[in-house]
Formats: C-alpha cells, sequence, structure tokens
C-alpha cells in the first residue's frame, strides 16, 4: 500500500516535470531571446500590466488602456529638469549638457513635446474616437525596418525614434527575415508589440542589410515598407565590429592581423566580415532590385552622435510624422561621449544606451587605417552616387 502511494507519487512527479519542461521548451521556442528581454524591460519600467500585454496575458481591454498610456508616458515632460542619481551608466550633472540641435525649415513648435496628458487622452480626438468605439490595440507586421548596417548606431536610432508616441518597436531584434523565415509570418507578428490605430510598427535587425536572401523576402511581406539604413564610416565600423567580437573571445588576433592577407598591408581580407560589411554600395545594390531609392532613408551614424535631433527629425519627416522628438530628448553625456536620454518607454530618469554601445576602441596602426581608407574610398563614393548622400567620410 506504502510502496503503491510512493510509486503514484513519483509517477506524478515525473508527469508534472515533464509538463514543465514542454512548457518551458513552447516558451523559449514562441517568444526566444525576446521574452527575456522584454522582461527585462518590463521590470525596468516596474509595470506588471506592460507585461502581461506583451505576453498575451492581459485582457484587450487593459492593452487599449496600456497602449494609449504609452502613448501619453512618451510626450510628457522632457523639460530637461531631472536628478541623475538613479541612473545605472553614473550620469553625473556636470557631464551632462543639453544639446542644441539643428534646426530646419520642416521644424514643428516644439511645444508638443511637453504636452501634458489631457492633451494628448482628452484634447486629442483620435485618442477620444478610439475610446468611444471600444477599439482595441493589436500586433501588425512592421511597417518600418531598421536594416542596418551593424555597429552604425542601430540602437540608438530605434531607441530614439521609439521616443515618439506614434512608433512602437520589437524591443530585441528578432531576426525574422534571416534566421528564422520559416516560422511564418505568423510568427514574426507575434513578436511585433501592440499598436493601435495610427501607431507605426518597427522592428531592427542590421543584419538585413548584408543577408542576399532579406530584401526579397520583405518585399514578399509587404512592397511598401519603409527602410531605414544608418551608415558610418565603415573604416571605424570595421573596428568597432571587430571590438565587440574581441569582447567576446579573451585570445583574438589583433585587428591588423585579420584585416589584411599575409601580414602584410597590401592586400585587404575581403572575406573578413568586419570589412565586408563595410562594402555597402554592393548590399545597397540587392535592396535597389526590390525598393525604390524613395523607401529607403539614409541616416549618418556619426551626425546621430553629433546631432541627434537633427537625424531623429529626418526619420520623422520620412515617416509623416508629427516632428515631437526634438534636442529637448537629449542631452550629451561627457564622460560616456555620446548624447543620451533624459527619458524613454523603458526608463523614467536620464540614461545613456547600455555598456556595449560606445565601447573604448583598440589602438590600431595607423599605417593599416590609412590602407583601409584607400581601399574603401571608390566603395563609398559609388555609395555616394547611389544614395545621393556624400557621407564625407575620410
Ligand atoms: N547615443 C549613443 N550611445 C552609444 N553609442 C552610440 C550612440 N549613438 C551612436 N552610437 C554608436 O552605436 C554603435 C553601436 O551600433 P549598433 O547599435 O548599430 O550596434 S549593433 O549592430 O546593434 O550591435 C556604437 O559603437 P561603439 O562605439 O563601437 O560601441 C556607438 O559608436
Amino acid at each position: 500500500m506504502t510502496i503503491n502511494w510512493f510509486h503514484n507519487l513519483s509517477n506524478r512527479s515525473l508527469v508534472i516535470t515533464i509538463l514543465i519542461c514542454i512548457s518551458l521548451i513552447y516558451v523559449s521556442y514562441t517568444f526566444n531571446s525576446c521574452l527575456i528581454s522584454n522582461l527585462g524591460r518590463t521590470l525596468n519600467k516596474n509595470s506588471l500590466k506592460q507585461f502581461f500585454i506583451s505576453t498575451s496575458l492581459w485582457s484587450d481591454n487593459m492593452a487599449i488602456v496600456n497602449a494609449t498610456k504609452l502613448a501619453l508616458n512618451n510626450t510628457t515632460n522632457f523639460n530637461g529638469s531631472y536628478s541623475a542619481s538613479n541612473d545605472n551608466n553614473n550620469i553625473s550633472n556636470k557631464d551632462s549638457v543639453h544639446l542644441h540641435g539643428h534646426h530646419n525649415k520642416n521644424q514643428r513648435n516644439s511645444s508638443s513635446t511637453s504636452a501634458s496628458a489631457p492633451h494628448i487622452l482628452d484634447g486629442s480626438p483620435k485618442y477620444r474616437l478610439l475610446r468611444q468605439q471600444g477599439s482595441r490595440p493589436s500586433r501588425h507586421l512592421p511597417d518600418t525596418l531598421i536594416i542596418g548596417v551593424k555597429k552604425s548606431g542601430t540602437r540608438a536610432l530605434l531607441e530614439f525614434i521609439r521616443l515618439h508616441p506614434d512608433v512602437r518597436a520589437a524591443g530585441c531584434e528578432v531576426h525574422f527575415f534571416d534566421r528564422h523565415y520559416q516560422k511564418g509570418l505568423h510568427w514574426y507578428r507575434h513578436h511585433m508589440p501592440y499598436t493601435i490605430e495610427g501607431q507605426i510598427t518597427m522592428e531592427k535587425t542590421p543584419s538585413y542589410f548584408v543577408t542576399k536572401e532579406v530584401p526579397q523576402r520583405v518585399h514578399h511581406m509587404n512592397a511598401n515598407t519603409k527602410l531605414l539604413v544608418v551608415v558610418r564610416d565603415p573604416v571605424t565600423r570595421a573596428i568597432s565590429d571587430y571590438t565587440q567580437a574581441a569582447s567576446k573571445k579573451a585570445d583574438m588576433k589583433r585587428f591588423e592581423d585579420l584585416a589584411f592577407v599575409n601580414g602584410s598591408y597590401a592586400v585587404v581580407d575581403t572575406n573578413w566580415g568586419p570589412v565586408k560589411i563595410g562594402i555597402y554600395s554592393r548590399y545597397l545594390e540587392k535592396w535597389l532590385h526590390y525598393f525604390q531609392l524613395s523607401q529607403l532613408l539614409f541616416i549618418s551614424g556619426e551626425r546621430l552622435i553629433m546631432d541627434p535631433a537633427y537625424e531623429i527629425g529626418r526619420v520623422q519627416d520620412f515617416l509623416g510624422l508629427k516632428r515631437v522628438v526634438t534636442e529637448k530628448h537629449f542631452y550629451f553625456n561627457a564622460t560616456k561621449g555620446f548624447p543620451c536620454l533624459f527619458k524613454s518607454e523603458a526608463r523614467s530618469t536620464p540614461h545613456c544606451l547600455g555598456k556595449t554601445k560606445g565601447r573604448n576602441h583598440p589602438h590600431i596602426e595607423a599605417a593599416a587605417i590609412e590602407r583601409l581608407r584607400d581601399f574603401y574610398r571608390p566603395f563609398n563614393n559609388r555609395f555616394y552616387e547611389m544614395t545621393g548622400i556624400n557621407f564625407a567620410w575620410p
């Protein structure tokens, strides 16, 4: 009798363990790394409701409240007064100065940046109407993609543009078109955030730009997709790419030993990823087989650092958005050497991008840099011709 009871108990435990394992496998398959990153964002926001929305566990009625609240949160109180004490990146007031970006003729009155809650929720006919109609948020395939280029400032671009209340973005790189294409559009849509009418759905995966199958696949999903491409001097980009790889591998060879063939600086190794990715014109040709040039917006990675408001202004115009994100959203952190945010969707205190953005680069021999500049020059010129923009890389 006792033996039977023990037997039943251990059988039951086994069944429960197997069920838990199956559930875990299902969850990790379905949500992939996005779950982890969304969870991180959620905890950061200290808002369980948002987590429930992003994992479909919250009721749709609450989702409308939340999507609208996000629109609200994103537009309030960027007036620049803050305390830096909570910031993980050790931002100090002395390091921080307001960035007064370049205004262009399209710039609208930035008073909307500090719009108060009633202005958005009650004053805006759009949200009032949506509420009256009981409109529900839902997930949509992206209208806009940040397709690259790796290590050019793609994360900064995403974090900056998603300050706009009409932009909602997947938190992590979904890698649908390059790694998970076989999982289908239903899977992809499931990784998108909830949006309400009028909001743009966005995703960024920098490897899309250089993966040859991706242009056709994106075109197949939606021929009208808008494409954002951040580009940066290919030499600095290669060093940044190398620095990231070296940070993960202790015994990495020197940059100079990897970028050239046979130990001299005569022949550039174009098979080495960090070098190859910088030949932007080659990859752009593939995109232009499927998309009009007017569907792509090229953002200068250098200018995104020097004058983020200017570049984000161009992005807002391109996406047909009101210019809500302005220089008031940014300040320059002298210690980090990069623009940072007063607040964002994830955090209400001033903060910079994470430690993996804006790393110190190793010293590279001047002769190696010179040789790489010579190598890229004709490809850069071709890229300027194709885009109609002279990025003036050295
Ligand atoms: N505001 C701000 N803060 C920090 N870093 C900034 C910022 N704006 C642009 N950058 C530059 O972005 C580089 C990383 O590029 P990506 O985000 O495209 O990298 S990744 O491909 O997603 O890994 C990163 O490269 P490294 O300097 O080599 O780390 C930065 O130079």
